[in-house]
């Protein structure tokens, strides 16, 4: 195992030529020895050629080495490994240069992020990885900059900030780089923000251009790339009022960018509306583009080429920011190759589109879903009207966290199959009957409090989890439909990686890194890693040895919004770099963490209508960080221990006057009352007592 170390760092190999990575290197050298950009390869498959660990071998597969990524956040990394070094990134946006055939530490370099922002990070303070090109390494930061580190020190070469940091923009996902241009997005849409794309010069920092989204709120030039396409196409989709104005409107770029050598352009994905629901974004009803799309630009200049709306008029978090990869399949006239993009996004159909043209090739449920009944000839989604939710709940799958999230899909080209990293979490949407735009909270005019018990006992929670689905789905694009299935116990499970060694590797929620036989979905090898497994595994190769890597890490979206969905099996470890090769005996360490005291720590109190307001203000304000039920899944406190609860002074010095706001809990105090916060108190107490008394009876 290693950590930081004191001793003097290794010298990185070769000084000179040192991560000397450029669009040609990246093109023809990916996916194989080396993984030199965040998918693997431009097209982002996550296939590598490597097939050194194979099937008849994957069961001798033991850890090589581990790394302590120092946080017990959300870690969701896919290394970067160039030169024999890999780059990975930790929660908060710090970054780490390893040995990576040892693991040895090179350097460290934390962007020092102010703990105060964590409560802009709709879901959790995570970063997915970096992009490396000549000889730097570029890193977006959760507080919205940009930063250019030299790949061999770690020392910081440029930074610059992305956004207007009055506003709530995160940055959780990894830059890429095209001919010494840097594309970056950002996230914030469950706030209120609006997105766009950004590219930078490499070599500078100097911005080069900038595609919104979104219209401009006055619908106006903004004087960026994005103009023309907003007075062609975009701003008839919008009406002139609405929440959109003042909110910004969404559609952030907070995760899929590709490079699509072939047509010289970036095919981006874009993500929800601010507010979620249209009644409030744009009372007029439009389709509102670019939201829930995927957009493709030219690579040098960013103008507009085409678009795929996924989702016209957004209204329940379906982002289009799912992985997208470009492939050839057999779809062209008598069966010739014809180049697509594919993206299986949140609102539970995998499209095939034409890369050169964004035309519609076909669409096809992946899961169950209720939302929508199919698709037309344009690949339109034919809704069911009751998923407008109005002021009557619609339980409706996919929920917000989507039939598929950020975790990456692969694909495996000798097979043609994707394989999926699907989820069934449904969602009873409604609208919200308070809603008003709330400075840096979230803004959904959704309402989550719609038929939650005043005082759940833990075996609702229970049966919550137990219609929370998870499968990997290898999927055929050619035949539209899953050629094998596999059925795993719980929702939230990793990204894949495929390989030339007929094998899937896939790490599931409750730690067990797997792999799979690529072509049947039998299990062929697997090993718990003692924390979450969600990020998108890697391979490599050094010195005639293949290496299989997963980061690894509890925190994301779901352990801080869907705490119910913990099954208490699932350690809230620290996050690690584990790596394995063939023979590797190493250990994989545990963690040390302080045990904590689930006993109540005041007497219930509060009349029925104390309780009753308590749910609903704890559902709108505090679920979707300290989790449903007041059940969190440990990442961030779970109110029905805090000792802070003990007492209303403390618990109002807290939530109401920002006591501890320098680690992101800021205060809620315009708008929430003594009155609300004490609510609040009281309902937190009786979801505690009701769990201890479980405890009690043996449960
Ligand atoms: O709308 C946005 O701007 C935005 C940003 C992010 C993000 O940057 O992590 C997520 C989401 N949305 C989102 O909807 C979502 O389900 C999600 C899951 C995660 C995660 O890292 O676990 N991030 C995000
Ligand atoms: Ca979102």
């Amino acid at each position: 195992a290693c950590g930081p170390k004191e001793t003097a760092p290794a010298p990185a190999p070769e000084a000179k030529a040192f991560a000397a990575v450029d669009t040609a290197r990246i093109e023809t050298a990916s996916a194989g020895a080396e993984w030199l950009t965040y998918g693997g390869t431009y097209d982002e498959q996550r296939h590598s050629s490597l097939d050194a660990v194979n099937k008849d071998n994957v069961d001798q597969l033991g850890v090589a080495w581990t790394f302590d990524l120092a946080t017990n956040r959300g870690v969701e990394v896919t290394p970067v490994v160039v030169d024999g070094v890999m780059f990975v990134t930790s929660a908060w946006s710090v970054v780490y240069a390893l040995d990576a055939k040892t693991g040895e530490m090179l350097w460290e370099h934390d962007p020092d992020v102010d703990r105060a922002v964590g409560v802009n990070a709709c879901c959790d303070v995570v970063n997915r990885g970096v992009a490396v090109y000549d000889g730097k390494i570029y890193v977006g930061i959760i507080d919205g900059r940009l930063q250019a580190l030299d790949a061999k020190t770690g020392d910081l070469v440029w930074e610059t900030v992305t956004v207007d940091q009055s506003k709530p923009y995160t940055i959780t996902g990894a830059p890429r780089v095209v001919n010494g241009k840097v594309l970056i997005g950002n996230g914030g849409a469950e706030l209120g923000v609006r997105g766009y794309l950004s590219a930078y010069d490499a070599e500078t920092g100097d911005r080069v251009w900038r595609f919104y989204t979104v219209p401009n709120p006055q619908k106006q030039p903004d004087g960026e790339v994005s103009d023309t396409a907003f007075e062609q196409i975009g701003n008839a989709t919008w009406g002139d009022e609405g929440a959109w104005v003042t909110d910004g409107g969404g559609g952030t770029v907070w995760d899929s960018i590709v490079y699509d050598e072939v047509n010289d352009q970036i095919i981006f994905g874009v993500g929800n509306g601010s507010p979620w629901n249209r009644t409030f974004r744009d009372p007029s009803a439009g389709d509102n583009l670019f939201l829930s799309s995927i957009v493709a630009v030219d690579a040098n200049t960013g103008e507009y080429k085409w678009h795929f709306q996924t989702t016209p008029g957004d209204n329940w978090d379906y982002t289009a920011t799912q992985t997208i990869i470009l492939a050839d399949l057999p779809l062209g006239e008598g069966g010739a190759p014809r180049r697509v993009a594919m993206q299986a996004p949140k609102n539970g159909f995998f499209y095939v589109i034409d890369a050169a043209t964004g035309e519609f090739i076909s669409g096809d449920a992946f899961v169950p879903l209720n939302w929508a009944t199919g698709l037309d000839e344009n690949g339109r989604p034919i809704e069911v009207p009751e998923a407008r939710y109005g002021k009557v709940p619609y339980n409706q799958l996919p929920g917000p966290l989507g039939a598929h999230n950020w975790h990456p899909m692969a694909f495996n080209p000798d097979l043609n199959l994707a394989y999926i990293p699907a989820q069934e979490i449904p969602q009873a949407y409604a609208e919200d009957p308070r809603f008003f735009t709330k400075e840096i909270k979230w803004n959904t005019g959704a309402d989550f409090s719609a038929g939650v018990p005043t005082v759940a006992t833990p075996e609702v929670a229970k049966f919550l989890r137990s219609t929370l689905k998870g499968r990997l789905i290898a999927w055929d694009p050619v035949a539209r439909e899953p050629r094998w299935t596999v059925e795993h116990g719980n929702a939230w499970n990793g990204g894949v990686l495929s390989t030339a060694g007929g094998l899937v590797f896939q790490g599931k929620l409750n730690g067990d890194f797997v792999a799979y036989d690529a072509a049947t979905g039998d299990k062929l090898w697997s090993r718990n890693v003692k924390s979450g497994a969600g990020a998108g595994p890697g391979t490599y190769m050094i010195d005639g040895e293949q290496y299989v890597t997963i980061a690894t890490g509890w925190g994301s979206a779901f352990a801080l919004s869907a705490g119910f969905a913990y099954d208490e099996k699932v350690p809230s470890t620290v996050g690690k770099i584990v790596t394995f090769k063939l023979g590797g005996t190493g250990e994989i360490p545990d963690a040390d963490l302080p045990a904590i005291d689930r006993t109540p720590k005041a007497e219930p109190f509060g009349t029925e209508a104390q309780l009753a307001e308590g749910v609903v203000d704890y559902a709108r304000n505090c679920a979707v960080c300290h989790g449903p039920l007041a059940v969190s899944s440990g990442v961030l406190p779970d109110l029905r221990w805090s000792a802070i609860s003990a007492n209303p002074d403390s618990w109002k010095g807290v939530v109401l006057e920002g006591h501890y706001s320098a680690n992101g809990m800021v205060s809620f105090a315009d708008y929430l009352s003594e009155d609300d916060v004490e609510a609040i108190r009281a309902y937190v107490l009786a979801q505690a007592h009701a769990a201890a008394a479980a405890d009690d009876s043996g449960e």
